[in-house]
């Protein structure tokens, strides 16, 4: 049974990947858990493994060993249209690039995950409901305003109203402040702190000592192992 309050546990998580005639571990065995309400820190240096950690956990990738489960459910990495199903029902991601499409608006870059999963939301619906995304991310621009005039600071935010339309139980970030200055950096964090209040349980990736600071729980990598940190 999981515990309660738990968002998602992976368990002995194991991945290599083939280098030339050798396998090259990068988790070995590797546990962690994502409580409700709480932001935890993925921390290490480049290369050590996060962003292969979090593509396991957001159910994009597939271990060679051990198991993830959300709400006490494993997920069935054998069954990719169900995986999908899965993530954009219960996960939202901002990835390192943002993965914005820069020629659309904000209000549809916002309102994608929307079109999905919701086919059938009426057009109030889904304007009110990309609104509260806006809202949650501070995100103060002209919904039809196009993606790539936006600012790096704003174009992160969009990422984040993205991810959260859909009130994902989970919310994973890689590197959510890496090409930002320090200032709007902190508005990033401020708002996965937000996020969290309301129940999310949200995994991030980090080598910024800002977002480590500001998560309840920090894995920090030693090789290929991960360890509680604080
Ligand atoms: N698909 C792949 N095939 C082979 N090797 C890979 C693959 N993906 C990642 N790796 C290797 O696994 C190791 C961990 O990569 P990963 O991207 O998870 O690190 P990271 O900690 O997120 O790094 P960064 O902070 O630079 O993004 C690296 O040595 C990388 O080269």
């Amino acid at each position: 049974m999981p515990e309660s309050g738990i968002v998602v546990q992976a368990r002995s998580i194991d991945m290599s990947y083939r280098d030339g005639n050798e396998w090259r571990v990068v988790l070995d065995s590797v546990d962690v858990d994502v409580p409700e309400g709480q932001v935890i820190g993925l921390q290490g240096p480049s290369g050590c493994g996060k962003t292969t950690l979090l593509n396991i956990i957001a159910g994009l990738a597939r271990p060679r060993g051990g198991s993830v489960a959300m709400a006490g459910r494993d997920y069935e990495f054998a069954k990719p249209v169900a995986m999908a199903g899965m993530r954009r029902r219960h996960i939202g991601l901002i990835s390192q690039n943002y993965g914005l499409i820069d020629d659309e608006s904000v209000f549809r870059n916002i309102e994608l995950p929307l079109k999905f999963d919701r086919p059938r939301l009426r057009r109030g619906e889904r304007r009110a409901k990309v609104e509260r995304a806006m809202r949650d991310a501070e995100l103060a621009v002209d919904p039809s305003a196009r993606v790539g005039r936006l600012s790096g600071g704003e174009k992160q935010r969009v990422a984040i109203a993205r991810a959260v339309v859909n009130s994902p139980q989970l919310l994973v970030a890689d590197e959510p402040t890496a090409a930002l200055d320090a200032a709007t950096g902190a508005k990033v964090i401020a708002r996965l702190r937000d996020i969290a209040a309301r129940g999310a349980g949200i995994l991030v990736a980090t080598h910024d000592p800002q977002v480590v600071e500001g998560c309840d729980v920090v894995y920090g990598f030693d090789g290929p192992r991960v360890l509680l940190r604080r």
